[in-house]
């Protein structure tokens, strides 16, 4: 599903002391199974904007539309777009309240009204897709289970209801490494699966600098940039001046550019790196 922003604004507390515009006339599109990644500072309005987008917060000023459906409209029923748009929250884990980990995944499907069948399926499908075994687990309290085993039985309940739009707000906060790329990679291995459209907030560019087609990159309510990671990097003034930067290794492929050591600048990754620099090597020992 596709989704467009058209001038969205929103102020808290209008009209108080407290007044602040969260949101400042932003626009931007996303098509049909892209991978966002939105960043940016404490405050820039990462979570105000997810918000809007399954209805949770009602925009000042501005329009939503997914798949061409204003859902700010009147006609529009929240059940519908929560149908369609799946948000995680930042620490899911804290809205687990069932007694077993089967139950609480099963209860959204259990209310868009399945039977016992169709939400078993979708429970086995979720728990597989975030990699839990499904007889080990199913009856045992969540709030037995380690804390990143709790985080994706929390995101498995968004899975369980196949939401068209996946949008995770800092998925990884607060894991160890490992738990946060078990979780990174399971997420984009399912992206790849079902090709759904997905938005991942996120504080760190190198996490997302490997998983997302576009970046969009808000500072102060506005989106400040917007694009492929690669022309996002190249804008180190920009990003330096709203106290983001770019990834580590991308740093590293300029600085070495600067010695004249001549390397493509638009690498990701470390993988990406060792190979560049040894095709490098290899060029110059055969030169
Ligand atoms: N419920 C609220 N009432 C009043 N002001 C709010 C509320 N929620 C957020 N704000 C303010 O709106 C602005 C944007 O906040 P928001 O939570 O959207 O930013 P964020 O980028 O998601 O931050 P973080 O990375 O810390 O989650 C901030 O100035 C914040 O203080």
């Amino acid at each position: 599903m596709s989704i467009k922003i058209e001038n969205l604004t929103h102020i808290y507390n209008p009209s108080s002391p407290f007044e602040t515009t969260a949101l400042d006339n932003i626009s931007f599109e996303v098509t049909e199974g892209e991978f966002i990644g939105l960043i940016g500072h404490t405050g820039s309005g990462k979570s105000t904007l997810i918000q809007h987008l399954n209805g949770l917060l009602k925009p000042t000023k501005g329009k939503i539309l997914i798949n061409q459906v204003d859902i700010t409209s009147k006609d529009v029923k929240l059940q519908d777009i929560r149908k369609n748009v799946g948000l995680v929250f930042q620490y899911p884990e804290h809205q687990l309240f069932e007694e077993t980990v089967y139950k609480d995944i099963a209860f959204g499907p259990a209310n868009l009204g399945l039977n016992e069948e169709e939400i078993k399926a979708r429970v086995v499908e979720a728990m597989d897709l975030v990699r839990l075994p499904f007889q080990e687990l199913r009856d045992r309290s969540p709030f037995e289970l380690s804390g990143g085993q709790r985080r994706r039985v929390a995101i498995a309940g968004v899975l369980a209801m196949k939401p068209n739009i996946l949008i995770l707000d800092e998925p990884t906060a607060g894991l160890d490494p490992k738990g946060r790329d078990e979780i990174l990679e399971q997420i984009k291995s399912l992206h790849q699966q079902v090709q759904n459209t997905v938005i991942l907030v996120s504080h760190s560019m190198e996490d997302i600098a490997k998983l997302v087609d576009r970046i969009i990159v808000m500072h102060k309510g506005k989106v400040s940039l917007i694009g492929k990671p690669t022309q996002v990097f190249k804008e180190v003034e920009v990003l330096e001046s709203i106290g983001l930067g770019i990834p580590q290794i991308t740093y590293l492929m300029k600085m070495l550019k600067e010695n004249n050591i001549k390397l493509r600048e638009d690498i990701l990754t470390i993988e990406e790196a060792k190979a560049e620099i040894i095709n490098w090597i290899r060029g110059n020992k055969n030169a």
